[in-house]
């Protein structure tokens, strides 16, 4: 099987600095994190707040530079990659489709944009591949002039995913993708998600802090406390056994246990939360 992300001992201190003479205080985001994901998995990072999944996110989407360690993506290193061969590989979806979306351009242009960056196909052709993924992603034709101030979180979330698929890339990495939405349009962009993995042969590196979202979406999950990966494997041997003490703690958090009866799946409590008949 390709590893398509290997990240080997990848460290990230912040530097803040409290006053103009003083030193920088360092704060230790990432310390020697290593995961891989290989083509076709899915690979939840799941932590607390302030762990340091989103530090590693942008690490290797190339926004921060890690101190010490090494990211290769599809067999290169990840430096090494020219930002045209990295977007056609690499492709974030973040938390918040509105702030990540440009308000003043229609969702056709905002789809369109990084293949028209990246050039190489006709004006036609970027057009209809537009077309096509607005529908795959679920999006109604009659909206695609639409801008984003006129449409719903969830169909905003869509739309970020049409851009991040424009370039046919191989890997996703989503940053809490679902933390900002109702808890019923959460699960309609998890099965998005699910069913274009299958449909484009995609594989996620997948950021959150839900147990609930990962459960139904990862096939591995790798646990971050203060800055370390403390714990990773399958998603079925985690949930039914987790090693480290903090992955158990998570896990107890989320499932409060209910005298008298057996311990719920984090599904169970994931579907009990979800308001039926809801549309996005
Ligand atoms: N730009 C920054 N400058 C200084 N410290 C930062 C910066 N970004 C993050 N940190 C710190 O690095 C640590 C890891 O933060 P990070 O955002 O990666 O965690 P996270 O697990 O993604 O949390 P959340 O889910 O709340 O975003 C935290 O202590 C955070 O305060």
């Amino acid at each position: 099987m390709t590893r398509l992300l290997d990240i080997q001992n990848v460290s990230l201190a912040f530097r803040q600095r409290t006053g103009l003479f003083s030193p920088p205080n360092l704060i230790p985001a990432v310390r020697s994190a290593s995961l891989h994901v290989d083509a076709g998995e899915v690979v939840a990072v799941v932590g607390e707040s302030g762990s340091g999944k989103s530090t590693l996110a942008k690490m290797v989407l190339r926004l921060l530079t890690p101190d010490t360690g090494t990211i290769a993506i599809d067999g290169k290193p990840a430096q090494s990659l020219g930002p045209r061969e990295f977007a056609r590989l690499v492709q974030p979806v973040f938390q918040d489709p509105y702030s990540s979306i440009n308000p003043k351009r229609t969702l056709a242009e905002i789809i369109q944009t990084p293949l028209k960056i990246a050039g190489g196909v006709s004006a036609r052709e970027c057009e209809e591949r537009a077309r096509d993924l607005f529908e795959r992603v679920g999006l109604p034709m009659r909206l695609f002039h639409s801008y984003p101030n006129q449409i719903s979180g969830g169909q905003r979330q869509r739309v970020a995913i049409a851009r991040a698929l424009i370039l046919r890339p191989k890997l996703l990495v989503c940053d809490e993708p679902t933390s900002a939405l109702d808890v019923s349009v959460q699960a309609q962009i998890l099965e998005l998600f699910n069913e274009l993995k299958q449909d484009f042969g995609l594989t996620y590196l997948f950021i959150s802090h839900n147990l609930a979202v990962v459960e139904r979406i990862a096939d591995r999950i790798a646990v971050m406390y203060r800055g370390e990966i403390v714990e990773q494997g399958a998603t079925d041997a985690f949930f039914a056994a987790p090693t480290h003490p903090y992955s158990k703690m998570l896990l107890s958090s989320v499932l409060p246990p209910i005298p008298g009866r057996p311990l719920p799946t984090v599904s169970r409590v994931f579907e009990l939360n979800t308001p039926r008949g809801s549309q996005p």
